[in-house]
């Protein structure tokens, strides 16, 4: 009935319990929202972007985040009319959205997004810079890259951001670069996102999540090098299992004691953010898909 592999099931109800667990596999299986944050660096504002779905018929929910329109059904118009294509507007969850309002990039501010690839984070990270600073946007990945400097360029961004094709791994060992912001938006399960990634159910094995928090750790290892003095760490999932979240913060701290959790009360809204002072957004409990963020604050020595 609920399609998910045992062990995703027997694990959701083991940490969320049973009532939340079944909560959490009908939104999985319920037809996904999509949201689409408009490109203010384009001169656009959300009303803008309401005025061209009412033209197209799109029925749409305002956000609580300002930049941000939520919409069910009309995506192929939306696609249609060329709406992404001519830079008005990009496909990202508010959770997404969440993470770039814990990393608060400020005018000025130089920032290094370690996983950046397809760059949904990348380009609002660079957005909020306002023309002041820079992004430099690495990935592993070439061809994903690629997307993510063609959409640099239709947002009116390419100036600010810098591509890197490479292995975080490698980057950090070589690299003297310190930047004053870092964001690791890590490779994970996905168990956040599996209303719109239906496919991750079946692909997904309990093995890969084993061999991820292995990465996790040594990416995280690798982005820690690169924050400056007193600069400021962000990593982040779109998971909801602890094992990818708070479990994977708690291990770095006790190997990287520079580096100091900071609560995140301030950069997103109080129902987002966990008794340990974390960010989560959670599909059972705020209708958006699952992620995870940690701000650390590295010391000045
Ligand atoms: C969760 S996705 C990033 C999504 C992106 N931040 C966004 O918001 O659009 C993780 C990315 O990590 C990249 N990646 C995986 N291993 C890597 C490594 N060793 N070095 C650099 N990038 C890596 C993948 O190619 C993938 O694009």
């Amino acid at each position: 009935m609920f399609s998910a592999l045992q062990w995703m099931v027997r694990r959701w109800i083991r940490f969320l319990g049973k009532e939340e667990a079944l909560k959490l596999m009908n939104w999985n299986n319920s037809d996904p929202y999509f949201s689409l944050r408009v490109n203010t660096t384009n001169g656009y504002t959300r009303d803008d972007l309401v005025n061209r779905l009412e033209d197209l018929q799109v029925h749409y929910e305002k956000s609580i985040m300002d930049e941000f329109v939520r919409i069910r059904e009309g995506m192929q118009a939306v696609l249609q009319a060329g709406l992404l294509k001519e830079g008005m507007c990009a496909v990202q969850d508010e959770s997404a959205g969440f993470v770039v309002s814990v990393v608060d990039p400020q005018p000025g501010e130089t920032i290094m997004d370690c996983c950046a690839a397809p760059g949904g984070k990348t380009l609002f990270m660079a957005s909020r810079l306002a023309g002041q600073g820079k992004v430099s946007a690495l990935d592993i990945n070439k061809g994903r890259l690629r997307i993510l400097m063609e959409a640099a360029k239709c947002h009116n961004l390419d100036d600010i951001i810098t591509d890197i094709h490479g292995d975080l791994r490698l980057y950090a060992k070589e690299s003297t670069a310190k930047y004053d912001k870092v964001l690791l938006d890590a490779p994970c399960s996905g168990l956040g996102v599996l209303s719109k990634r239906a496919d991750l159910r079946w692909n997904r094995q309990f093995e890969d999540l084993e061999e991820l928090v292995f990465l996790q750790d040594e990416l995280l290892d690798s982005a820690s090098s690169l924050v400056k003095p007193g600069g400021i760490l962000i990593y982040s999932t779109c998971s909801i299992d602890h094992e990818e979240n708070e479990n994977r913060v708690t291990a770095f701290v006790q190997r990287h004691p520079e580096f100091t959790p900071q609560g995140v009360q301030g950069f997103v809204p109080a129902e987002f953010i966990t008794d340990d002072g974390f960010y989560s957004s959670s599909p059972t409990k705020h209708s958006l898909d699952g992620a995870f963020a940690a701000r650390l604050v590295r010391s000045m020595h």
